[in-house]
């Protein structure tokens, strides 16, 4: 098999990359029905597979799960899963035949050796659905012809799909329909009743393409989502210890810091969570991100190109037939860091405190969302996809840090995110070696500028609000916040 992307024209690359429509909510007033009565079954059942199946099941639909036979016979967790959520599990001969639509939630490094598996069981005319187009982009998987190939990728991790949709609310969702496989042209509304079952129509749902949807979250995910949440938790909290803060309440500050200071993020954008500090604040804020977009870009970049061209598919998939050597030596080191191994501490941390003490976590995510958007956007990658991919998910992914740190983030993402995240780790760490030697607590620890007032240069902070309200992710933002009226707190 080839990279499929690699196999289109220009013309024909820039127009997948640039597929995505905002689609109104009105267009999912049919809701669940083209799917409803229709026998859905899912390979998997892990962090997208259960909770993706509790939410569709939760909407009316009918589901099971078909999972492996060593899985079924060990009762493993993903049995586990299934059936003490009273869920139907039977073994891929038992269930595939039977699907109208089969959804694909396994391992992206399985998924190749899964449809092989699964493909000469189902039935003419069915449905097969992914959660990310990895397998058809970057693999190149060739589908039956008489199959639909549909593609309902939420922008979040598993555990937030669930968690959001228990809000009454979701999260933001790219559906597609492979261009080579929708031979009765039912693709679309399936998608579209797959994604409102999700509760993905309350948040925003994008109508895009599989090579927009794997372009876009391979670099979400190795960069501000995952990659540097890593990165800035090991450096913060690695200074902290350095300058003497107490390590129980430097844990606390980061393990819950990315959460509360993104929850502002999340209501209004990075403007709202920059104005969330005092002005002398704010500023240093500023001039702390600008400079971590100077000295990151070029990695942000690099991170895009290899994605565009392949070369990120390539060495990963190399780590997977050397048994993901690279994924699990780096999963190790990553438990084994000062962050990792201490505790939060029992100190009271009030919800403004995490952002006056935390002003170097702020600029880390304005400069890391920054990057993200315009390394996207630069590359073909429609503004709504780049929004949903960078500002929006970060607090979701933030959400798993607050519950157990990196271990739970790397436990609920996808291995495919998980190996990205270690690779954009290893690279920027040294590229912050000269900049965090200049750091001290003013910015991670301690409130800075306390009992020095709130006066700063009219000059000064005109500019800054300039500068941060004329991003194009606060524009782009602001629209696509207005249809999130069933967004909920969390902080
Ligand atoms: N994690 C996330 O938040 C997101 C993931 N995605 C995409 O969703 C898909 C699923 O990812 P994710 O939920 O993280 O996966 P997980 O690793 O959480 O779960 C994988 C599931 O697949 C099963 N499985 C593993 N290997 C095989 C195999 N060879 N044959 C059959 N079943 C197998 C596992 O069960 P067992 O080993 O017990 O058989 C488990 O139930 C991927 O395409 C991913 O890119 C998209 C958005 C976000
Ligand atoms: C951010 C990682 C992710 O893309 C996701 C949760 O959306 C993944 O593959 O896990
Ligand atoms: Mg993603
Ligand atoms: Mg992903």
């Amino acid at each position: 098999m080839t990279n499929y992307f690699n196999t289109l024209s220009l013309r024909d690359q820039l127009k997948q990359l640039g597929k995505c429509r905002f689609m109104d909510t009105s267009e999912f007033a049919d809701g669940v029905s083209a799917l409803k009565g229709k026998k859905i079954v899912i390979i998997g059942c892990g962090a997208q597979g259960l909770n993706q199946g509790l939410n569709m099941r939760d909407s009316g639909l009918d589901i099971a799960y078909t999972l492996r036979e060593a899985a079924i016979a060990e009762k493993r967790a993903s049995y586990i899963n299934a059936t003490e959520n009273g869920f139907k599990v039977g073994t891929y001969e038992e269930l595939v035949p039977t699907a109208d639509l089969l959804i694909n939630l396994t391992p992206d490094k399985q998924h190749t050796h899964v449809i092989k598996s699964v493909m000469p069981l189902m039935k003419k005319g069915a449905t097969l659905s992914y959660s990310h187009g990895f397998n058809i982009v970057e693999e190149g998987m060739q589908i039956r012809k008489d199959l639909t190939v549909i593609m309902v990728a939420p922008k979040s991790p598993g555990s937030e799909v669930r968690e959001e949709y228990k809000r009454g609310f979701g999260v933001p969702t790219l559906i597609a329909v492979h261009p080579e496989n929708d031979p009765e042209g039912k693709g679309l509304a399936q998608a579209k009743a797959y994604a409102a079952a999700t509760g993905g129509h309350k948040a925003g749902v994008l109508e895009s393409s599989f090579v927009a949807e794997v372009k876009s979250d391979l670099m979400g995910e190795q960069t501000i989502l995952c990659g540097l949440l890593q990165t800035g938790s090991i450096l913060c909290f690695d200074k902290m210890l350095e300058k003497g803060i107490d390590p129980g309440y430097a844990s606390k500050l980061i393990q819950y810091g990315w959460e509360t200071i993104t929850e502002g993020l999340k209501y209004g954008g990075i403007t709202n969570m920059m104005d969330r500090l005092s002005n002398p604040a704010k500023i240093k804020a500023f001039d702390l991100s600008e400079e971590l977009k100077e000295i990151m870009r070029p990695l942000f970049q690099k991170h895009m190109d290899d994605i565009m061209s392949g070369h990120f598919s390539k060495t990963m998939m190399e780590d997977w037939a050397n048994d993901d050597k690279n994924l699990l030596t780096w999963r190790a080191a990553t438990g084994e860091t000062a962050f990792e191994k201490t505790p939060a501490g029992d100190q009271k941390i009030s919800e403004q405190e995490y952002y006056d003490k935390g002003v170097l976590m702020v600029a880390f995510v304005r400069a890391g969302v920054e990057l993200a958007y315009e390394a996207m956007t630069e590359s073909g990658i429609i503004g709504e996809s780049a929004y949903y991919e960078s500002l929006h998910e970060t607090p979701l992914i933030a959400n798993t840090i607050a519950r157990k740190k990196l271990f739970e983030m790397n436990r609920v993402i996808s291995d495919t995110a998980e190996y990205g995240c270690y690779l954009f780790d290893h690279a920027c760490k040294p590229l912050l070696k000269d900049f965090m030697k200049k750091i001290d607590t003013d910015v991670i620890g301690k409130a800075f500028g306390e009992g020095r007032g709130n006066g700063v240069p009219n000059a000064k902070l005109i500019e800054v609000n300039k500068t941060l309200r004329e991003h194009p992710v606060e524009k782009v933002g602001a629209r696509l916040r207005a249809s999130m009226t069933a967004m909920k707190p969390i902080v």
